[in-house]
């Protein structure tokens, strides 16, 4: 499982640079502007030369309505600025149909820009919550429109978790879709460590995380802490011995 941190700016993202060797992904976003908020073009670029070379750097396109120009531009910015895994939170489409249309558009392009650019179809596991697509129809919303991976997230920030909206068992099915299809799985909302054993068992391959990984486990008032990285990781690397190990649930 790849470990996907998401800074706010420049100063949070050499805070995981100093915590490199224990992440995978290091993802752009501006938590005030949304759960999937879009940083400015010049911050992702800031955020490419902080961070080591071999650390590949995403930016979230926003919580984007149904307005798939509009979102391709925004998506051919955020490639263009540097950014190699390209996020889309499919906020204000209600059905399947406008999903695979917005991110047809994104999949165009950011492909047409950077063939090897990976882009990221993601909806809410509180979708009920804010009247966007279901969080199961995201990976066949991901492979009819060529996209890389499904990913959900919580939208609205409120200290509800992922597996409060979708269970482990809800979980699992994400990702048997997804990779029934070819695509990564990826998930997110206020995971805590406590979830990486579900979410290693279901077999996740990107697990995001901010909160859990800032002081005070606030991803608002609280700062990225490399140390908290670096415990993060260390149980992401202990769960993952064990379920190699075949050694039975706890959690
Ligand atoms: O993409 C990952 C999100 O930033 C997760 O943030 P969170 O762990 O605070 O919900």
């Amino acid at each position: 499982m790849l470990l996907l941190i998401s800074p706010d700016g420049v100063e949070e993202a050499l805070d995981c640079a100093k915590a490199a060797e224990h992440l995978d992904i290091v993802d752009v976003k501006k938590p005030d502007e949304g759960s999937l908020g879009a940083n400015f073009p010049w911050v992702i670029r800031e955020i490419r030369d902080a961070v080591p070379a071999d650390k590949p750097v995403s930016a979230t396109v926003g919580d984007v309505p149904y307005k798939p120009g509009t979102v391709a531009q925004a998506a051919l910015g955020a490639v263009v600025s540097g950014a190699t895994y390209i996020k889309v939170g499919l906020y204000g489409c209600t059905t399947p149909d406008q999903g695979v249309e917005v991110m047809r558009a994104v999949v165009r392009a950011v492909k047409d820009h950077r063939p090897e650019a990976l882009v990221v179809a993601s909806g809410y596991a509180d979708a009920h919550r804010i009247g966007c697509v279901n969080p199961l129809a995201l990976p066949d919303i991901a492979a009819r429109s060529g996209a890389d991976a499904a990913m959900l997230d919580t939208a609205i920030k409120d200290g509800s978790r992922l597996f409060d909206h979708v269970p482990p068992d809800v979980c699992a099915e994400f990702v048997r879709l997804a990779h029934a299809s070819g695509l990564l799985a990826a998930l997110a909302g206020s995971v805590r460590q406590a979830d990486l054993g579900p979410l290693t068992r279901i077999g996740t391959d990107i697990v995001g995380v901010r909160g859990a990984v800032c002081e005070g486990g606030d991803r608002n008032a609280g700062r990225i802490q490399p140390h908290l990285v670096a415990a993060f990781r260390a149980e992401m690397d202990r769960q993952a011995r064990q379920h190699a190990a075949g050694v039975p649930a706890v959690n």
